[in-house]
């Protein structure tokens, strides 16, 4: 250690400084951490394996690879509904057909009409041919109806499955991945992108399919007419898919850049917008400043979709020069070939017919073909996403943890986030028995929360053991093992459910409750009388967000919690800090019911709190520092040692102390 980094000595019985004295801050913010090289932000996640390599390919790679995107896409429909799948298939090949055959029977119209002989006599061979047309058309109109009809019961249904697999497996991932904001920003972009063109692409894969069939019957009546017209053909009609491929692609490319932006303005919005926040805000008066922030950077996603805008224009505009004169030249060719007599002037006439529907299936298939190929990006993201979220997920193996514990014992346990270098926890062994009541006690940041996420398997830890009854918990299914141990949080969740709903959700379930002991709970936690309190009691909606729903205090809302965790019923009730926000006499109500009344002897309780005089009757007592355990023992132990616990404890007794000699005067 050298001089500099000398703990300060303590003064007026004030704990000593632990690290370098904090210079002042800077008199002038920065304008944001998402200034400089936007890339930045989006460096991957070190499990990250998404590469974007799809945005780099070549028009020849983007027509070789739909092929395959038509296949995943089908899978996703094949998985979502069978039947409706097979049916799409069979109307769209249906529909393609009456597409060809009407186009045959158009130019058999215009052979009929340009043919020998006087006009009413052309006119009236044509007729039934005319008749044909409109038959095949009427057909065409009414598969192509029960395309959509059908893709309107896959498509939801694909989604709807998505989104369930994709919260399902984000719901679940191992807790130290949800730190990660990386992380975060790859969860944001697959949820409001890939979920989003998941729904669309079914469709748009429904179009490729009919423009491509729709190429194939014309390109089909072409060769009939004269080989060389298909040659013609890609002249007028690739220039602009090329142009709209690329743009397709630099679309993609920004939006990687500024998703990460994107979530950020969300949030600023949300800090606006929501009821929570709106308090604060206001008293702060911070919301010109949030404003200002937002503005901040929604001016700078607006610039970069201004670029792309521009950059997309010149690009269209290219193609189109391209292709105008690529349609220029198929038809001087055409007229070439009329006056060299390669063709009579009836079947030129159908040539013409046949080249404008072929030019439109073809710009129609280029067109949907760049959609396809950007949202498939998206869609492989998501999926590539939700391959990397199985891969973190926490174990599904190993026996289950028991029913019942007698003993856990942390041997030399460390933990450090990633991250992170220096470790939250250091070297960390205890031994915890059934029917105890131990309680950690430390500084803020010196470990006592990521200790008891360790113990509840939430986090696994770096090196050394948390040993169940003996049993390395490493070994043991993650999810079982939380089912046996119930948490109670400082900051609880406040789901936004009934008053009942918010207590039975420790055991899993929004809607179903074992009455006895939700009132049993719900009484030793001093939350009875909340509820009682509330218009429809159980069943009274705790959020302002919804009508009718009733919002409670931060005490209030601690009460239920540790109804919650006492709902559970679990072997080992961990409750960090659980009563900060309580009055006096409910939290010493909750100690008494927790920790003393209604102390069970099957039950290991471990208990963090700043106000030492409710750790007074624990067991054992735990002091935190740094990340170690710098001592333990009973409170009387612990005073007698004359040691950080001795001081901690005598300074907030002392506190009290002076308060009552101040009112006696
Ligand atoms: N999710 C996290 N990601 C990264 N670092 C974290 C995370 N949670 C806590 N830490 C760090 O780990 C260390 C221990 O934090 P921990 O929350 O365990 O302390 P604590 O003793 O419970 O503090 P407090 O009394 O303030 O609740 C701190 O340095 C903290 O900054």
């Amino acid at each position: 250690m050298t001089a500099d980094e000398q703990p300060a000595p303590a003064a007026d019985g004030v704990p000593a400084q632990r690290s370098k004295p904090l210079g002042p801050p800077p008199a002038r913010l920065g304008s944001g951490p998402d200034d400089g090289d936007l890339t930045d932000e989006l460096k991957e996640a070190y499990w990250s394996v998404y590469d974007g390599a799809a945005a780099n390919a070549t028009l020849g790679e983007i027509l070789v690879r739909l092929p395959r995107i038509v296949r995943r896409v089908g899978e996703l429909a094949w998985r979502a509904d069978r039947r409706a799948t097979v049916a799409l298939v069979v109307l769209q090949l249906g529909s393609a057909a009456m597409s060809a055959f009407g186009l045959m029977a158009s130019v058999a119209v215009l052979h009929q009409l340009f043919g020998e002989g006087p006009t009413p006599d052309r006119v009236r061979a044509a007729v039934p041919q005319i008749l044909l047309v409109v038959a095949f058309l009427a057909a065409r109109a009414l598969l192509e109806a029960g395309v959509s009809l059908t893709q309107a019961h896959v498509t939801p249904k694909i989604r709807t499955a998505l989104e369930r697999e994709f919260l399902q497996l984000t719901a679940h991932v191992r807790l130290e991945v949800v730190d990660d904001a990386d992380w975060h920003d790859d969860a944001y972009r697959a949820h409001d992108r890939g979920l989003f063109y998941a729904r669309q692409i079914v469709g748009q894969v429904v179009a490729l399919a009919s423009a491509a069939l729709g190429i194939l019957g014309t390109a089909g009546v072409l060769a009939a007419l004269h080989p060389l017209l298909i040659a013609l053909l890609p002249l007028s009609v690739l220039p602009v898919g090329a142009a709209a491929i690329r743009s397709a692609r630099a679309r993609f490319h920004s939006f990687r850049r500024w998703n990460a932006l994107q979530r950020r303005v969300r949030l600023f919005s949300w800090l606006l917008l929501d009821r929570d926040s709106a308090a604060e805000l206001r008293s702060d008066t911070a919301q010109r400043a949030l404003l200002d922030e937002h503005h901040r950077i929604t001016a700078r996603i607006a610039e970069e979709d201004t670029r792309l805008g521009v950059h997309s224009a010149k690009l269209a505009l290219t193609g189109r020069a391209l292709g105008g004169v690529g349609t220029g030249v198929t038809y001087v060719v055409l007229a070439l070939m009329l006056v060299a007599g390669w063709m009579p002037l009836a079947a030129g006439a159908g040539a013409v017919l046949a080249i404008q529907a072929a030019q439109g299936s073809l710009t129609r298939f280029m067109d949907v073909a760049h959609l396809v190929y950007e949202h498939a990006m998206w869609v492989d993201d998501l999926l590539a996403f939700q391959e990397r979220c199985r891969s973190l997920q926490p174990r599904r193996h190993g026996s289950a943890a028991p029913g019942k514990v007698a003993e856990i014992e942390l041997r030399d346990v460390s933990y450090t986030y990633p991250g992170k270098e220096a470790p939250a926890l250091n070297g960390v062994s205890m031994t915890l028995r059934a029917g105890e009541t131990v309680a950690f006690v430390g500084v803020n940041g010196s470990g006592k929360s990521t200790c008891s996420k360790v113990i509840a398997g939430l986090y696994d830890p770096g090196s050394g053991a948390v040993c169940w009854d003996g049993a390395d918990t490493a070994g043991m299914d993650a999810e079982s093992l939380q089912n046996r141990v119930s948490m109670v949080l400082q900051d609880p969740l406040h789901y936004p459910f009934s008053a009942l709903a918010n207590i039975t959700a420790s055991r899993g379930t929004l809607t179903e409750a074992e009455p006895r002991q939700a009132l049993d709970a719900v009484t030793a936690s001093g939350a009875d009388q909340v509820i009682a309190q509330l218009p429809q009691k159980w069943r009274t909606l705790l959020s302002k967000r919804f009508k009718g729903g009733q919002e409670l205090s931060a005490g209030q809302w601690a009460k239920i919690a540790v109804a919650r965790g006492l709902y559970k019923d679990a072997p080992v009730l961990l409750l960090d800090e659980p009563t900060a926000s309580m009055d006096p006499k409910a939290e010493h109500a909750v100690y008494q019911a927790v920790l003393r009344n209604k102390r069970r002897a099957e039950r290991i309780t471990v208990l963090i709190s700043h106000r030492l005089a409710s750790v007074v009757e624990c067991d054992r007592i735990y002091v935190f520092d740094a990340g170690r355990i710098v001592e333990s023992g009973t409170h009387d132990e612990l005073m007698a040692r004359g040691g950080d616990y001795a001081e901690m404890f005598t300074l907030q007794a002392d506190a009290y102390q002076a308060g009552t000699g101040a009112a006696g005067h």
